[in-house]
């Protein structure tokens, strides 16, 4: 399969380490790599299967400066949600392209292990079974890719597990111990799926690879730039601090936004989501435990 990758950022080039065991792929960035098949963004378009990695807040601004052709098929494997629009992904991405020719990756896959080649777990979501299928059957032997119809659920799986991510690094920075995180954690795929649901996503798929996987392999560990976030605001660093020193796209701290604003709109009740984004407007990390750990008529549903 011809493969062209837009964008060769940590997941982009991790990407093209491993789709190239089995195709042909070509990779293109607004700076040049040293990188197999590193051409221009003009021969990159005049392939059919592309995908898209670029961070979720320049997808829609990169869109439509490079409209795509209705011939394109595209897997989009950025996750986040657009914070001036307030849409998700999916829907951003259908404003360009028929929903039969979009396909978007999810699940637990770290890049700098999928580069290393370890054993990892990954969803394509599609509404057309075929673009699936044909998307999955491109990665590596050391990458199973499951297929799924559930667009709105992976893609809001995706996006809020960065916030409860930050949320993770929050409670390990604060040293609140493995009682706290695993209740936090606990609560918080609740949380996603209570949100997702409102949407028309699938429970199944947050009792999965894209939900429940994702959300334990980033919320614990100091290779997500969303859980290194936390850390540093558990350590009373502002976020532009953070961010400066991370020196990588961490899309929680703007999905955080989006979520806050979408569940207001919405009447959705979203606890840590909505401290995640009062501690990066500022607030004690401290007070929001407390505040978190205050008894809510909302908090009785799915124990
Ligand atoms: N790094 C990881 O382990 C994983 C990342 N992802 C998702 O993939 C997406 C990309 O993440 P990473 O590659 O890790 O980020 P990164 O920070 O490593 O790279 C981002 C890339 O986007 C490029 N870029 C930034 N602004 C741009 C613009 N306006 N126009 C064109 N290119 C632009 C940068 O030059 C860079 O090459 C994010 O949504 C992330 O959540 C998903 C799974 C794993
Ligand atoms: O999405 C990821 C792993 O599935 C990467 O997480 P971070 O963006 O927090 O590094």
């Amino acid at each position: 399969m011809k493969i062209g990758i837009i964008g060769a950022g940590k997941w982009g080039t991790a990407l093209h380490f491993a789709l190239l065991q089995k195709n042909e792929v070509y990779i293109t960035s607004r700076h040049k790599h040293n990188l197999t098949n590193f051409v221009s963004l003009e021969e990159i378009l005049t392939l059919e299967y592309l995908i898209l990695v670029l961070p979720a807040q320049v997808i829609r601004e990169w869109l439509q400066a490079h409209p795509l052709s209705p011939h394109h098929k595209v897997m989009l494997a950025s996750k986040g949600i657009d914070i001036k629009t307030k849409k998700f992904l999916n829907q951003i991405l259908e404003e360009y392209l028929p929903l039969n020719h979009l396909a978007f990756l999810s699940g637990p896959s770290f890049a700098a292990e999928v580069s290393k080649g370890l054993p990892t777990a990954v969803v394509v979501n599609s509404t057309n079974e075929n673009l699936a299928k044909k998307y999955a059957a491109a990665f590596p032997d050391f990458m199973k890719a499951y297929i799924s119809d559930d667009i709105v659920g992976a893609e809001i799986a995706g996006a809020y597990k960065n916030v409860i991510a930050i949320a993770g690094g929050i409670c390990d920075g604060l040293q609140l111990g493995n009682n706290a995180r695993a209740a936090l954690l606990a609560r918080g795929l609740v949380e996603m799926d209570r949100f997702a649901e409102r949407f028309g996503a699938k429970k199944e798929t947050f009792l999965g690879l894209s939900g429940a996987g994702d959300l334990f392999l980033t919320a614990s560990s100091k290779l997500s730039r969303n859980y290194r976030v936390g850390l540093g605001l558990a350590q009373g660093k502002k976020v532009e601090e953070i961010l400066k020193e991370l020196g990588e796209v961490a899309e929680g701290v703007y999905t955080a936004r989006a979520i806050y604003e979408i569940a207001k709109e919405y009447a959705i009740y979203t606890p840590i989501a909505n401290e995640v984004y009062r501690i990066l407007q500022g607030k004690d990390p401290k007070q929001s435990i407390i505040d978190l750990l205050e008894r809510n008529e909302n908090d009785s549903s799915n124990c």
